[in-house]
């Protein structure tokens, strides 16, 4: 049985699956709903994503605002990233803290981030990044936090960051508190 992790961003899970090898390989469930329901969470996940990246990539840092929020499982089937979400939850005693965790293709391990959070990765080694979401893609419902914003002062363990132009204009956390009343 996979191991649950809780994580001190409340509501965020980490999850590592029982890995079964043998002469062949590897063997591991990638997904059970029952994984979140034990722990209260009912999701309906209806989109899947996968990206691949150079390492040196930085991807993010991503929400959609509702009515298209997106929950996500996120995690990596080829090589390492350092997984990074940022709590933009109104009412969360975290609001403004964030999280972060390498995912890689050895522990197989995924983060569940709730609605409400910002995220991204970095890449540490070349990789395939898979995710789940809970609603479905919305360019115009799509918003930002700047990756480097000084204030988070997040350690993306990536120097000279290979970037997209629309992740290098989002606007930084007190500009998102000053538009957004508060939070997500
Ligand atoms: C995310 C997404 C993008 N696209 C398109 C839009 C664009 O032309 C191209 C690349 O999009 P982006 O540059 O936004 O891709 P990317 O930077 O990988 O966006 C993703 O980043 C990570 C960190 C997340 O958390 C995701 O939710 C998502 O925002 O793919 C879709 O068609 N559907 C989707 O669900």
């Amino acid at each position: 049985m996979a191991e649950i992790k809780k994580t001190p961003l409340a509501g965020v899970l980490e999850i590592f699956p029982k890995v079964f090898n043998d002469q062949r390989g590897y063997f591991l469930e990638s997904f059970r709903a029952d994984w979140l329901e034990k722990e209260g969470i009912h999701e309906t996940w209806i989109q899947d994503n996968q990206s691949y990246s150079q390492k040196g990539t930085v991807r993010g840092l991503h929400f959609q605002r509702a009515p298209y929020a997106q929950a996500k499982l996120v995690r990596v089937v080829k090589g390492k990233v350092l997984d990074v979400i940022v709590d933009l939850r109104k009412d969360s005693e975290t609001f403004g803290s964030f999280y972060s965790t390498i995912l890689d293709s050895e522990q197989h391990n995924l983060l569940y981030v709730p609605t409400g959070f910002a995220h991204g990765f970095s890449v540490l080694e070349d990789a395939i990044f898979v995710y789940k979401c809970t609603n479905y893609y919305n360019k115009e419902s799509e918003g930002g936090i700047l990756w480097n914003d000084p204030n988070l002062g997040i350690d993306w363990m990536v120097n000279n960051p290979i970037i997209s132009e629309k992740d290098q204009k989002w606007q930084n956390l007190e500009e998102f508190k000053a538009t957004s009343e508060g939070g997500l």
